[in-house]
């Protein structure tokens, strides 16, 4: 409830904004985890996610970026979104495992449901969707760059990226796994889902994870040129032929999405699985000391 309210606020003050940052020309909103900055003539947007220090999609974070995005598909003058982050060497870490350890069951659906949202939208958008993967992009931070058309990824080998679910002890959910195959095929997909492998940058492009590397200051510039050549096909056409592969993968989740959200919300409420969990956020922080 309180949630629905925070939104129609962001929404309604992030509107205000927009028009009144219009009349320069470049426009720019932001939430408090979100920056969009649009180009006036060009029709795109840039899309950064800034929630430090890794950028994990916190519920605060998946809401802001779901508003965001909305904003966006609402703005006919915007036809493409090239998606990256602001937090140095990280583009995301995913989900925010707090939202998923040692919350009640009525916490995990509610984040459950703004997960799916989220990942509806951006898979089923309308407008052209280029990620420019600047930094380590594990999970939910590789679900993100999967819902884009095109990724674009910073040649950099400290970054990898992949649905390393396995490795925490957690299930890759079917809507990952579907979006994992329609990428890289179902044997590449079936070999990373169970290693929970994390690739390197070569080797995410070897096997179809991204499209493209570049040296690491060249990561925007070359998305801006990617986008330029898809901007460059009919809006109609590249929609319709985008929701002809798409449409399946989506309605398959849309079918059941509240079946989801109950076998989410009793698998992490697990207490084997919340071990698991405790022991890989124990993990992270014994890497720091
Ligand atoms: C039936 C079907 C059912 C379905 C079953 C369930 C399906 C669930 C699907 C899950 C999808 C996911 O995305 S799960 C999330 C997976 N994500 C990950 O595995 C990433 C883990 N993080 C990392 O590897 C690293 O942090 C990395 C991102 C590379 C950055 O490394 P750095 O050295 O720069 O930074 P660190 O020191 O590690 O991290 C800085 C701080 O951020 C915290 N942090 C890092 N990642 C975090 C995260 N995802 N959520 C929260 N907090 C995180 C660390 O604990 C630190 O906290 P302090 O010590 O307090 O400072």
């Amino acid at each position: 409830m309180a949630l629905a309210a925070a939104r129609r606020l962001l929404l309604h003050a992030g509107s205000r904004l927009g028009r009144r940052e219009a009349v320069d020309g470049a426009r720019r909103f932001a939430n408090k985890r979100v920056l969009v900055e649009t180009e006036g003539p060009a029709g795109v947007a840039v899309m950064k996610l800034r929630n430090p220090p890794v950028n994990s999609l916190s519920l605060e974070c998946l809401t802001e970026f779901t508003i965001s995005l909305e904003k966006l598909e609402n703005d006919k003058s915007i036809r493409g979104v090239i998606l990256t982050s602001e937090c140095p060497g990280i583009f995301s870490a995913g989900l925010d495992l707090l939202e998923m350890y040692g919350r009640n069951p009525a916490h995990y659906a509610e984040y459950w449901k703004n997960v799916q949202e989220l990942w509806l939208r951006l898979y089923t958008s309308n407008m052209i969707l280029v990620s420019a993967i600047n930094g380590a992009s594990p999970a939910g931070g590789c679900l993100l760059a999967l819902c884009c058309d095109y990724r674009v990824m910073a040649d950099n080998p400290k970054y990898t990226i992949g649905l390393n679910e396995s490795l925490l002890g957690i299930v890759a959910p079917f809507w990952f796994k579907d979006m994992y195959v329609n990428t890289i095929g179902h044997r590449e997909a079936e070999r990373a889902l169970q290693l929970g492998t994390l690739f390197p940058p070569a080797e995410a492009l070897k096997v179809g994870v991204v499209d493209e590397l570049v040296p690491e200051d060249k990561v925007h510039s070359k998305a801006r040129s990617v986008m330029a050549k898809w901007l460059a096909i009919p809006d109609h056409s590249r929609q319709l032929t985008k929701n002809m592969m798409r449409k399946a993968t989506a309605d398959n989740l849309i079918k059941q999405r509240e079946a989801d959200i109950q076998n989410f919300t009793s698998f992490i409420s697990k207490d084997s699985i919340q071990k698991s969990l405790h022991m890989y956020l124990e993990k992270l922080k014994q890497k720091k000391g």
